[in-house]
């Protein structure tokens, strides 16, 4: 947090303020799992993770328009010029934008609250999908599973497509979410997979601005917004190993931690060797997708 500025909302990784007309939206090195937001930090998780999604919306601008005006600290108001070595690399001033609240997932692949609901009733959102689909299943063609934004601390709510345009009251809309949110996670994840890494999954906020033009808002197809996955590494039928979370997952079930996942007690610290092979990880993540050295 940074005090002295006008903060308006935070996540459990990212803090929003308010910057004259607009918004600025910050990155923190924190790293959460297991619903929980760990006590250490990964260093550099901030900056890598905005500048992946600068680039993804760099890659993504002739489908849609986005609300960033800068990601460049030397473009931001006076006003955080005291803040600028804190904020370099990993802020993002933004348009302030009439949000949608609905959370616009996309899944090329079945896992998580997708495959409970398929395991359920063959569904995800009320969609029958094909029978035989395992855990990490790839879908023929991705679907749109949105959900209804949930309290902090809690999950979002899956609604189905219906649903979604009644509680939003513009069927429009609706139609129109679905079919950008697909879209751009088609481009994503056929980039991703060029480049080895799976992205199975992921969840877009829109915005619209004063006219009505709709508007790629939030941070985009970021390993905390969304699935990566190794594609080496891809084998159905059981949970597959996350691109960055993989180390901090395994030393926090593994003895080493004494910690159990089942209690209601918060995860232990992380080794420094889990906290820089995680950054290796983020590193990695970026340089093979953008294909630029993190600096
Ligand atoms: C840090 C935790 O909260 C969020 O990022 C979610 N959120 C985004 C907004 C928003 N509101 C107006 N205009 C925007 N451009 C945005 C954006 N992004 C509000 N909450």
């Amino acid at each position: 947090m940074i005090t002295g500025l006008n903060h308006l909302a935070s996540g459990k990784i990212r803090d929003l303020y308010a910057v004259g007309g607009d918004l600025l939206l910050v990155a923190s090195d924190r790293i959460s799992a297991y619903d929980y937001v760990l006590e250490s930090e990964i260093p550099d998780k901030g900056r890598i993770l905005t500048q992946l999604s600068m680039w993804w919306f760099g890659q993504l601008a002739d489908l849609v328009p986005n609300h960033v005006l800068t990601a460049d600290v030397d473009e931001f108001p006076a006003e955080l010029a005291p803040y600028k070595d804190e904020l370099r690399g990993r802020a993002m001033l933004c348009r302030r934008l009439a949000m949608v609240p609905v959370e616009c997932v996309a899944r090329g692949y079945l896992t998580g609250s997708g495959l409970a609901e398929y395991e359920k009733n063959g569904t995800a959102n009320g969609v029958p999908l094909p029978a035989g689909l395992v855990d990490g299943s790839r879908l023929d063609r991705p679907i749109f599973t949105p959900a209804m934004k949930a309290e902090v601390g809690a999950h979002d709510e899956n609604v189905t497509f219906e649903e979604m345009a009644e509680r939003t009251g513009d069927p429009e809309l609706a139609a129109r979410l679905k079919d950008l949110t697909l879209a751009v996670y088609s481009r994503a994840r056929d980039i991703a997979e060029g480049r080895g890494i799976l992205l199975a999954d992921t969840k877009f906020e829109f915005g619209r601005l004063p006219g009505g033009t709709l508007v790629l808002a939030d941070e985009v197809l970021t390993p905390d917004s969304s699935r990566f996955w190794p594609a080496d590494q891809w084998h159905p039928g059981r949970a597959q190993p996350s691109f960055d979370k993989q180390y901090v997952r395994d030393w926090l079930t593994s003895p080493a931690s004494g910690w159990d996942p089942r209690s209601d007690t918060p995860p232990p610290a992380l080794p420094e060797e889990v906290v820089q092979a995680t950054r290796a990880r983020y590193v990695e993540a970026y340089e093979r997708l953008t294909g630029v050295k993190f600096v």
